[in-house]
């Protein structure tokens, strides 16, 4: 009887500190991060007269990604990620604190912050996979970014690299199109990216299509998924096998650059490659071989994704929007009329007024880039707020493209709203400041050739055309833009 009595007791007991300790505990999970990171932070700027930006940095570990997946994974509605913030927290300077991608940030959305943030050079390179990405032009800083972007920007975005490139990537081009035609329907996605990489390995590394390039667009994917996974570096995982991927294509690389220096046989203007091996920096100084496989690599990152979902989505608004078809065929039949099947060149691509038009806002609704990662390398205060050093800033430019407040009707197509320049830093999909895309032209030229083998050879139609939208890891339709299309 005594021991039942005993055992009723300490029930009771324990109910009771379960009872009391549950709501103490959910608490402190709930404002985990906050005590850990905020409140230090807090006490350090109380004297100087600086504060932290307002915000909530979610739970221990996950932080409030769970919250960033509901509005771009579950709901669907990305925007609404920032516009729940200003609704609760006002709008500020541009700034919320947060804690994303397994680090304390600060997210920055309005058009001024998000100028500061990428002109300040105390913000480094700070991708969630910087190991990924490597000692390339992304992942360096200061005078050793200034001197590689130097030789990048040269090789892939200067006219003379760009004449040479619109006519290396015709052939490619041309054939997928017609095979396209002849299969009838095709997944555009799934198809801009084979013949992006071909273009890819052409312009280069001179590859041609084949066993070798089809290893290596193996490869790619598999570094890709791995950017895109949690960087967390155990067997089994996406980003150990992204590492291991990453190792392989370079080993590609580095085999193919010591063929070329056997043989002494590189012509800088082959492809990139021989391009990066002749040029020299000011000092008269070449890249090292370390330098011209990393960046190499890192190009083909950048470029190969980004300009397949461009033109993807140049697939959809025009078929979307027959009238700007329209005027598209209008501008581009008098070129085709002159050249008479040779190829279109940079000059005539650069002519074509509407085109340019028409690209810019392709890319603009593309958002092909939600946001842009950097790393505060010391404490930093803009407009009396703090960003901590350590820190990690989300530069959320996708928000500005579309903001009602920085383009009129931003969801809607139109190309005539080029007519007049944005407003100043609304514009950012190629980021901005000293980091600006290496490859901007090089991603516009692209997809204005494609246009005008398309839009005068070919009738195509969505076979989803409400589509639902997925936004990560870049927005697209669920689809992929599936298509029926047949030459005219
Ligand atoms: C529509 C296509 C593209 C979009 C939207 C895009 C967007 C961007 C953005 C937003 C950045 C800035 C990143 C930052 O500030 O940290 C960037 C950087 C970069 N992009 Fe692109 N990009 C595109 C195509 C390309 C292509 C085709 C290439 C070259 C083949 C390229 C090469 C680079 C490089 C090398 C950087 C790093 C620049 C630096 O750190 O100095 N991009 N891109």
């Amino acid at each position: 009887m005594i021991e039942v009595r005993k055992l009723e007791v300490m029930f009771n007991i324990w109910t009771s500190v379960i009872i009391g300790i549950a709501p103490l505990a959910g608490w402190l999970l709930w404002w985990w991060n906050d005590i850990w990171y905020a409140v230090p932070v807090k006490l350090r700027c109380s004297a100087g007269g600086t504060k932290l930006p307002p915000g909530y940095m979610g739970v221990p570990f996950f932080g409030e990604m769970l919250s960033f997946l509901w509005y771009f994974k579950i709901v669907r509605h990305p925007d609404d990620y920032i516009n729940f913030k200003r609704r609760k927290y006002g709008d500020g300077v541009g700034l919320y604190r947060t804690h994303l991608f397994g680090s304390p940030s600060i997210v920055v959305y309005s058009p001024m912050a998000n100028k500061f943030v990428l002109q300040e050079p105390n913000f480094s390179p700070g991708w969630p996979s910087s190991e990924l990405i490597g000692t390339s032009l992304s992942g360096l800083v200061g005078d050793a970014h200034a001197r590689m972007r130097s030789f990048v920007v040269r090789a892939v975005n200067h006219p003379d690299a760009l004449c040479r490139i619109t006519l290396m990537i015709q052939p490619r081009l041309r054939a997928a199109l017609q095979s396209w035609a002849q299969k009838g329907r095709i997944v555009v996605f799934k198809e801009a990216k084979k013949v992006t990489f071909e273009n890819i390995g052409k312009y280069f590394a001179n590859f041609e299509p084949g066993p070798l390039l089809d290893t290596l667009n193996e490869l790619f994917y598999g570094v890709l998924d791995g950017i895109r996974a949690y960087p967390i570096n155990l067997p089994g995982t996406a980003y150990r096998s992204a590492l291991q991927c990453r190792r392989k294509a370079m080993e590609i690389f580095k085999e193919e650059l010591e063929k070329r220096k056997k043989c002494n046989a590189t012509n800088p203007k082959d492809d990139i490659m021989g391009g990066l091996m002749q040029m020299k920096d000011e000092e008269g100084k070449p890249l090292r071989d370390v330098e011209v496989l990393d960046n190499i690599y890192a190009l083909v990152i950048a470029g190969f994704e980004s300009t397949s979902l461009a033109i993807m989505w140049a697939f959809y608004y025009l078929a979307k929007y027959p009238d700007v078809l329209k005027k598209l065929r209008e501008e581009h039949l008098p070129i085709s009329k002159k050249l008479n099947g040779d190829f279109i060149t940079y000059d005539d691509i650069s002519s074509c007024k509407y085109t340019n038009k028409v690209v810019e806002e392709i890319i603009r609704l593309a958002n092909v880039s939600t946001c842009v990662f950097r790393i505060a390398s010391k404490d930093i205060d803009y407009k009396g707020y703090r960003i901590p050093k350590g820190w990690k800033v989300i530069s959320l430019i996708r928000y500005l493209h579309t903001n009602p407040e920085n383009f009129d009707d931003p969801m809607s197509f139109n190309p005539d709203r080029w007519n007049e320049p944005p407003k100043m830093g609304t514009y950012l999909v190629f980021g901005g400041g000293p980091r600006i895309c290496a490859g901007s032209k090089l991603a516009r030229l692209q997809v204005a050739v494609l246009i005008h083998y398309l839009v005068l050879g070919y009738r195509w139609e969505l076979v989803n055309p409400n589509a639902e939208m997925i936004y990560l890891s870049h927005p697209r339709p669920a689809d992929g833009v599936d298509i029926n299309i047949s030459k005219i």
